[in-house]
């Protein structure tokens, strides 16, 4: 059953000059899926997970998400559909300075409200899970890189949500980091069924996915599914993205998987 369906969606930013970014998208992505979407710098990608999470809402067509569509929402329900539906996980970690890797794990718990039993128990679980139980106290300049995005993970993860949308969550870190954060979320995504969407230049990163949906200029351009081997599918991930054109620094940093 899909979780996420885009029907012929239009984004149009009206301005002093009015740009079509998003133009006539349709897909869907099925529960439990770990998708990658891909495309050149402009392309529409950011514009398009602004619109799943319903921070945005699009010129026309229709989205849904696990039966919902953001865009009918009030702020405050599209406030509270954001907190308990979707996990987000970004580049730069997002996380707060001030805070613990407990306490801004635990965070999307305390803004429900739940009793706090319960929100130290699901910490525990998520934090064991993601290798995080030793520095629970350390706040995050205290840790690496890596370390703060399986921080900034367990925080998308802590509410069990339906989706979890994730915009170049590796792009901050070395390779041997970037590896292990992805191989988390392709563990996770499996064991759990936990949905995944995955914006990201990275064809490294987009190899660990199940698709690679890759859109241009705002629309549909093409998908392929990862069949084999990881290597192979990189390989034939590799090989769209040259025919896809686009800003040459967009493979700038390809490393070898
Ligand atoms: N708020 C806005 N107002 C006007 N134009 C916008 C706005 N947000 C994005 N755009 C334009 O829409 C297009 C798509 O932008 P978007 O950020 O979705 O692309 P992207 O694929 O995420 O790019 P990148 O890979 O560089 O992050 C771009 O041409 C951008 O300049």
């Amino acid at each position: 059953m899909p979780i996420v369906q885009i029907e012929e969606v239009i984004k149009i930013y009206e301005g002093k000059v009015t740009h079509r970014a998003l133009d006539r998208l349709s897909f869907e992505v099925e529960d439990g899926e770990f998708l990658a979407v891909m495309g050149p710098s402009g392309s529409g990608k950011t514009t398009l997970l602004n619109l799943i999470s319903g921070i945005d809402r699009p010129t026309s067509g229709h989205i849904r998400v696990a039966g919902t569509d953001p865009s009918t929402l009030k702020p405050d329900e599209a406030a509270r559909f954001r907190r308990q539906e979707l996990g987000f996980i970004f580049q730069d970690f997002n996380l707060l300075r001030m805070l613990t890797v407990e306490e801004n794990i635990v965070l999307p718990l305390t803004l429900e409200g739940m009793p706090i039993k319960e929100m130290d128990a699901r910490m525990r679980a998520v934090a064991k899970r993601l290798g995080l139980a030793d520095i629970l106290h350390k706040r995050p300049d205290e840790i690496s890189g890596g370390q703060e995005q399986r921080t900034a993970i367990a925080r998308a993860l802590v509410h069990r949500p339906s989706l979890v949308l994730a915009d170049e969550p590796t792009g901050n870190l070395d390779s041997h980091a970037a590896r292990e954060v992805l191989d988390l979320m392709a563990t996770i995504n499996r064991e759990n069924g936990t949905t995944v969407v995955m914006v990201t230049h990275d064809p490294i990163a987009a190899s660990y996915c199940d698709r690679v949906l890759f859109i241009k200029d705002g629309a549909y351009y093409n998908e392929i599914h990862r069949d084999d081997r990881r290597r192979t599918f990189f390989q034939r991930i590799l090989n769209m993205l040259s025919l896809l054109g686009g800003n040459v620094d967009d493979l700038s940093s390809v490393r070898l998987p």
